[in-house]
């Protein structure tokens, strides 16, 4: 049978999936701005990792050495194989390849730590150190859209937030969500929103074409959330203008997305949710 830490994290891809209305990501009700995929894409993406995790979760538990950088790099070496899965699951289509990275880091440090009895973000601090100059400075091939917003803006994108231990999620995210009150549909759309008025979210810049435009991306998100969030009439008319602005100029929120997806695993692993 599946573990619990396994199952959080299929959990966690599914309860971001099943939040709406998101503005520039897929929902139930809403393919937003990717017309190539839908919540059956999700889903099948979904399930196609479910022996990713459980790989990450039994390496986290048996790792013995003390250079956590190793940890970091066997995991790689298997989200590899499981972009490949979630490649053929969807047909070609990139939904997780954020998640694979991001939650595979999380459900391996997790599990470390429960074997060892260290802190989640320290542990993952350890396994990423030196990670953007590894992957960005020293790389003088720069293709993905990460890499090269490295080289134009020095935006280290999704290895900078593993490589400081998701500040973003240990400072902002995770309090916020703990603290959040409401419906579960309320509670994730605004812990959504709380991530995206502070991301670098590469996947929105490099849709955008310009980094200054993240900074109106936080202006929204922050607007949205002094209004009041979901659970109030002005908040919930910000979002559906922010959500018809995603879709009139193909802008997504793939980055938040995954941030929101890895701070609702720590969320069921503490029981906040
Ligand atoms: C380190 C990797 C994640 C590879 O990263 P990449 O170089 O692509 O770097 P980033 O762009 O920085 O990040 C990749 C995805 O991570 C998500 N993300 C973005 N910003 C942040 C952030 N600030 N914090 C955390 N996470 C963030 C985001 O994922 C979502 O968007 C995906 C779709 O985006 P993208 O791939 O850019 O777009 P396309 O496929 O072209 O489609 P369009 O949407 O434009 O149509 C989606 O998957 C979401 O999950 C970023 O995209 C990791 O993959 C890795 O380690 N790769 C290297 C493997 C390797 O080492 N190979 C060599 C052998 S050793
Ligand atoms: N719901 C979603 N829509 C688009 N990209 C995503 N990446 C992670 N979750 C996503």
């Amino acid at each position: 049978m599946t573990n619990s830490i396994t199952q959080n994290a299929l959990k966690a891809l599914l309860y971001e999936l099943v939040t709406l209305p998101k503005p520039g990501l897929v929902d139930p009700l809403n393919q937003g701005p990717h017309p190539d995929m839908d919540v059956y894409t999700f889903v099948n993406s979904s399930l196609s990792l479910e022996e990713y995790f459980a790989n990450a979760e039994t390496l986290g538990r048996t790792f013995t050495k003390t250079d956590l950088t190793q940890l970091f790099f066997q995991l790689r070496q298997k989200g590899i194989t499981a972009e490949q899965k979630m490649v053929t699951a969807t047909n070609g289509i990139n939904t997780h390849k954020g998640a694979i990275f991001a939650l595979g880091i999380f459900v391996c440090a997790e599990s470390y730590c429960t074997t060892n009895h260290t802190e989640l973000f320290t542990t993952i601090q350890k396994m990423c150190n030196g990670l953007v100059k590894h992957d960005l400075v020293q790389n003088n091939q720069l293709k993905t859209a990460g890499e090269q917003e490295f080289y134009k803006y020095g935006a280290g994108g999704a290895r900078a937030q593993a490589e400081q231990g998701y500040p973003v999620v240990r400072d902002t995210a995770l309090p916020f969500l703990k603290n959040s009150t409401g419906s579960f549909q309320t509670r994730l759309l605004d812990t959504l929103m709380k991530i995206a008025t502070i991301t670098e979210d590469s996947n929105f810049i490099k849709r955008a074409g310009s980094y200054d435009s993240i900074r109106c991306l936080h202006k929204k998100a922050a607007a949205y959330l002094t209004a009041g969030g979901y659970a109030t009439t002005e908040g919930r008319q910000k979002l559906l203008q922010l959500n018809a602005e995603c879709l009139a100029n193909n802008y997504s929120l793939g980055g938040c997305a995954d941030l929101l997806i890895v701070t609702i695993f720590v969320a069921l692993e503490r029981g906040y949710i």
